[in-house]
């Protein structure tokens, strides 16, 4: 259903490009769960969407952080790096990004989502995921080399 590749992979269109961020307080992270009138409708997934022309990978992070979460990332937003995704349908980039919360923020959703929760990656495996979300998670947090 979903590929992902470290490299570049043969015959790749690289011409999407997806932001999503892991945003963590305390020891956990959190999700959100798209509302019943978008693509994908309830799946969980960290927030994130394309990039628009002219914005670098930084400046759309932040606005989808800001659009999805109401949060306003800071100096402490970091680039994890990048993952190839092929879906049957569609190819893209996913450029992963963290941010560190020292304070618990104050969440306000878009219409794009329905409900947020803080989840411990071990409780994320009872979400129904947006695909491949557990494979980056580890990816970037648990050093497994294989996806
Ligand atoms: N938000 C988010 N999207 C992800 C994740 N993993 C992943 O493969 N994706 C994919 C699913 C979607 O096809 C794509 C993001 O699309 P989106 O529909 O949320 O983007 P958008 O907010 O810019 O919406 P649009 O109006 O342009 O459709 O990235 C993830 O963890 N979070």
């Amino acid at each position: 259903m979903v590929k992902i590749y470290q490299t570049i992979p043969c015959n790749f269109d690289s011409s999407i490009q997806v932001v999503s961020c892991f945003v963590h307080f305390s020891k956990s992270f959190i999700l959100l769960e798209r509302a019943s009138n978008e693509a994908d409708p309830g799946a969980w997934g960290i927030p994130g969407g394309k990039m628009e022309e002219q914005e670098s990978p930084f400046q759309a992070m932040k606005r989808e952080l800001f659009e999805e979460t109401s949060l306003e990332a800071n100096m402490s937003l970091r680039m994890l790096g990048s993952l190839f995704f092929r879906r049957p349908a569609i190819d893209y980039t996913l450029q992963v990004f963290e941010l560190q919360l020292k304070e618990p923020p104050k969440i306000y959703l878009s219409e794009e989502h329905s409900s947020y929760e803080w989840v411990t990656p071990l409780q994320m495996k009872e979400f129904k995921l947006i695909p491949g979300t557990i494979q980056v998670y580890r990816y970037f947090y648990q050093n497994v080399r294989s996806l």
